[in-house]
């Protein structure tokens, strides 16, 4: 079947979980109390403050929405308020190199590859949007914004719900059964997978211990790198 654009994922399949887990989450979690000291009070930080004082009673001290922030970091909680706050604080850390964002070689070089070869690329990620961007613009290899054509986040919906890839297919403005996406997770495959896309699961050996096979794959393509996406 024809491929005209590729989605893909982040965490898990371009990138290691463990870049996410061990640098990026403790990174945003130290910083929390002191971002929010700091900028609470700007109107594009307060809102989302806000929202998760709202869902946990109203609460109104400022160290106790850190500390539920903080508990859903712990969790992994792909909440758009925390994913938002995030973002906000790694651009502190892109900004002053205190890392890079890791990228598996195979996925820069087919990203390129693909870019080169026409191929419209874009993002979908619970990271928010301004957090995409400054992964691939600080990214172990170089600045890879310019490959990608549009940036996906929780606020079309959550990964696991069709809608969301319907709502992203219908802002790509091509047909569904056209676009591929790529994730490490079976159960965002499947809701893709659900509203038409093509899909293939991203098995990275160094993310999970053991490959995923038979009926684990839900009967999604699988592959251990970009390498082995066949596009045409
Ligand atoms: C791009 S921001 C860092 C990743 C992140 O916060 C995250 O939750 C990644 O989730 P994904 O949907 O890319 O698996
Ligand atoms: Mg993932």
């Amino acid at each position: 079947m024809t491929i005209s654009a590729i989605l893909t994922d982040i965490e898990g399949t371009t990138s290691s979980i463990s870049f996410v887990k061990d640098v990026l989450f403790p990174y945003a979690r130290r910083a929390l109390p002191r971002f929010v000291a700091a900028r609470g009070k700007e109107p594009g930080v307060r809102k989302w403050l806000d929202a998760v004082a709202t869902e946990n009673g109203g609460m109104c001290q400022d160290e106790m929405i850190v500390e539920v922030l903080q508990g859903w970091i712990d969790e992994d909680r792909k909440h758009t308020a925390l994913k938002a706050l995030q973002g906000m604080i790694w651009a502190d850390g892109y900004r002053s190199a205190d890392f890079t964002a890791h990228i598996y070689p195979d996925a820069a070089k087919a990203l390129r590859d693909w870019h080169a070869a026409g191929l419209p690329l874009y993002v979908y990620s619970s990271g928010s949007v301004p957090a995409q961007r400054l992964f691939f613009g600080h990214s172990d290899a170089g600045d890879l914004t310019t490959l990608f054509s549009g940036w996906y986040d929780t606020e079309m919906g959550g990964k696991r719900e069709a809608q969301s890839y319907r709502n992203i297919v219908e802002s790509i403005g091509l047909p569904a059964g056209e676009i591929l996406f790529l994730s490490d997770v079976v159960e965002e495959l499947d809701a893709a997978r659900e509203a038409g896309l093509q899909t293939v699961l991203i098995d990275r050996l160094e993310d999970y211990a053991t490959p995923r096979s038979g009926d684990a794959t839900h009967g999604h393509t699988r592959v251990e790198t970009f390498a082995d996406v066949s596009v045409r």
